[in-house]
């Protein structure tokens, strides 16, 4: 089937009967224990091959047979299904076969709505039986509830099947009002034909609200209360929609793989030559060594143990403001080191103020609460808590979406000082009154412009405004990100005391310099046969793909497995378990290559990613940056290549081209070109996504700045009677 084939595919609904089956992988082991394969897997006589490569290929795709027109009964007669990565989550091969060894997408269009790109939707609950088929996991104590609301019975696969016809079927988006492209909008249209597979619809009359934002964490709400609502019903008890029963596996324990690091590249000493401006006033002196932030022994044996010896330039100049007491706002490029840079000054307060020890207790009251945009990310920063924390008394908690609820709260009562959560589960538990907010002393949100765009802003405002959080004037509230649009800037200002601190380190926005970006002019029909190509070039280097929608993703992942290059995926349809299992085989290298949507382009801190593709540009260029910054971290160099498709990515021309001049990379002529022919007079990146801005929005008006280099604190501006009216 050629690439046109496949998009007539993709625009051709097809009713889905088909019912992919799972068996056993012995190659795999689950998270609880059990096993699974990863693949669907026709019929029990294909064998394993000798290799996990072959595995794949055999499973189904590559074996000749047609999977169509599966008996579903079939599927529910067998094992559980709890994790397929790379393919379709059982949504394109219903009804379809597969005949001559190659896969045919069919995502049932106009049946299940796939969001756009920047609508990951998440919330595994908020699907019904789209998601969840009638297995139960292995630690499912709660999976023989009878289904609510559409029910959780059916089978793993069909839901493109579902929901025809019906507005109020789980199938449709769960959501009471549409999704959008974040505060940027997007080049893309918010509702477009099948061809995409990024319509949606929301649901109306569904009683549920709620809304959902770029990437992560879909938030619904039962409307009951004002600040409970946001995300009540999402995984709570007193809603109608399947429970959510996966258990997350416990981290190791044991201090090695506490402490397991990679080691900083060469670039790492470069970061000193970095600009750092910070504006505001007062600023407290920058320090260039650990020793001179005076932290506790046990903080200082544990940045020890973690492998650092050196501080990085948003480092150096956050921990002294933090310290301080200062409300603050850095920006920084992507894998420089933000979450030390908060985590650490926040446990040497704690440690300092004395905290007490964490005991059980129905309702706990943290002393910091962090949020973060996606499960995973919110799952790494809590493992950097913990870290640091070692042999402390301050005790770290982390909670997400697409985990059972009750696990959650078991991990709540047994104490709390650091609670870690993505923003739906968070609400959920202040409204079952698990977690209290008197005690908040600092709040932090982590991808900042992404938690207060129009996806997660709502809910970080009934965040503050919950009976009990503290003012902003009695709490420390402290942003950081890559990318920090000067809307986003604007309105953070809500959040933060007016008199807080800019760290801007290098070009805000910018892109991360040790990553040598490449774009390359592709069609939309060639992308697949370029994606081959360029990674068999790249041999065995861990790489991660983008595209723009979850049925992409799917469909990539199962292509690459066809060509014999072993990939997973990771995205917002696919369950929680599958999706920490796709992560997992990605980051010990089992599957050298992880197709993702954008759920992945933020934040993720994985070892030796050497290579970024966007085989799909994302719509904003904040992405762009986030994404690229998935290689090249921590002073390691790496590469990103772009398929950008003239008729598609004209817009981002602009902005791609000041990314690429700012971090002194090639610019294509013809990316030049086709920027120029769009050119936008008095551009900063597009009308409403400046990320461009290279100083703290405030400055513009009465502000002052500290400019530094990394390795120098400058001295301090004074502060003018004149220049006070910003703060
Ligand atoms: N001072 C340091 N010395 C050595 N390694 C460090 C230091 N600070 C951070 N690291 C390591 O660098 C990596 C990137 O750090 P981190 O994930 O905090 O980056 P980030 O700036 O938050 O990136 P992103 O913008 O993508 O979220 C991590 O593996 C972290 O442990």
């Amino acid at each position: 089937m050629g690439d046109e084939d496949w998009e007539a595919e993709i625009i051709t609904p097809h009713l889905s009967s088909y019912v992919p089956v799972f068996e056993k992988d012995r190659y795999s082991s689950g998270a609880n224990g059990d096993t699974f394969s990863r693949t669907p897997v026709p019929s029990p006589e294909i064998d394993d091959g000798p290799s996990r490569r072959d595995h794949f290929m055999r499973s189904g795709f590559a074996s000749g047979r047609s999977l169509g027109n599966r008996d579903a009964g079939e599927s529910n007669k067998r094992e559980s299904a709890p994790t397929m990565g790379g393919f379709g989550v059982g949504k394109g091969f219903g009804n379809r076969g597969f005949p001559n060894n190659k896969l045919e997408e069919g995502d049932s269009s106009g049946f299940w709505r796939e969001s756009n790109n920047f609508g990951e939707d998440t919330s595994a609950q908020s699907r019904g039986f789209s998601r969840r088929g009638g297995f139960q996991d292995g630690n499912d104590s709660e999976a023989s509830a009878p289904p609510r609301r559409g029910g959780r019975g059916g089978f793993r696969g069909c839901r493109g099947g579902f929901g025809l016809g019906s507005p109020n079927s789980e199938c449709e988006q769960d959501e009471g009002t549409p999704r959008t492209a974040g505060l940027f909008g997007s080049r893309r249209p918010a509702f477009s034909g099948p061809g995409h597979g990024d319509i949606f619809q929301s649901r109306s009359g569904s009683g549920r609200g709620g809304y959902k934002g770029l990437n992560e964490e879909v938030v619904t709400g039962s409307g009951k209360n004002s600040w409970k609502s946001g995300t009540e019903g999402a995984e709570s008890d007193d809603i109608q929609g399947p429970k959510v029963t996966y258990v997350p596996p416990a981290p190791p324990e044991d201090e090695d793989a506490i402490f397991a690091h990679y080691q900083t590249g060469i670039n790492f000493d470069k970061y000193d030559s970095i600009l750092v401006e910070v504006s505001g006033h007062d600023v407290p002196p920058a320090i260039l060594t650990f020793e001179e932030a005076n932290l506790c022994q046990t903080l200082n044996n544990n940045i020890a143990k973690a492998g650092y010896t050196k501080l990085t330039p948003v480092q150096k100049y956050s921990i002294p403001i933090i310290l301080a007491g200062r409300d603050m706002m850095a920006c920084a490029q992507t894998g420089s080191g933000k979450t030390a840079a908060f985590l650490l000054p926040i446990l040497a307060h704690m440690m300092r103020d004395g905290i007490t020890a964490s005991r059980f207790r129905e309702l706990q009251e943290p002393e910091c609460i962090i949020v973060a945009p996606t499960r995973e990310l919110i799952n790494q920063i809590y493992l950097e808590a913990r870290k640091f924390s070692f042999g402390t008394c301050v005790r770290a908690v982390v909670i997400y979406g697409g985990t059972q609820f009750g696990h959650s709260v078991r991990q709540i009562i047994q104490g709390c000082n650091v609670l870690c959560a993505t923003p739906g589960r968070l609400m959920d538990v202040i409204s079952k009154e698990k977690i209290g907010l008197r005690q908040v002393r600092y709040l932090v949100l982590d991808e900042a412009d992404r938690m207060l765009d129009m996806g997660f802003g709502p809910e970080m405002k009934k965040l503050i405004s919950c009976p009990g959080m503290p003012s902003k004037e009695q709490r420390q509230t402290l942003m950081f990100s890559a990318t920090f649009p000067e809307e986003i800037q604007r309105m953070a200002g809500e959040f933060l005391k007016l008199n807080y601190l800019f760290v801007a380190v290098g070009q805000v926005g910018g892109a991360c310099t040790d990553v040598q970006q490449t774009v390359l002019q592709v069609g939309q029909y060639s992308k697949r046969e370029k994606l081959v190509e360029t990674l068999r070039s790249t041999g065995d280097e861990r790489t991660m793909v983008f595209v723009e929608t979850k049925k992409k993703a799917d469909f990539i992942a199962t292509f690459l497995c066809q060509e014999k290059i072993s990939t997973t995926s990771i995205h917002g349809d696919r369950e929680q378990r599958e999706r920490e299992q796709a992560l997992g085989d990605f980051r010990c290298g089992k599957c050298p290559v992880l197709v993702a949507t954008s759920v992945a382009a933020r934040g993720l801190d994985i070892e030796n990613v050497q290579h970024v593709i966007n085989f799909d540009l994302p719509s904003t260029i904040a992405e762009y940056v986030h994404r690229i910054g998935r290689t090249g971290r921590c002073g390691n160099t790496g590469r990103a290549v772009s398929f950008f498709d003239p008729e598609s990515d004209r817009p981002l021309a602009q902005p791609l081209v000041k990314v690429l001049s700012d971090a002194q990379q090639d610019v294509p002529p013809w990316l030049e070109e086709i920027a120029f022919s769009t050119y936008v007079p008095g551009f900063s990146g597009s009308s409403r996504e400046n990320v461009f801005m290279s100083v703290d929005t405030r400055k513009n008006f009465h502000g002052k700045s500290t400019l530094g280099t990394a390795g120098f604190s400058s001295p301090q501006v004074p502060n003018p009677a004149d220049d006070e009216s910003w703060d």
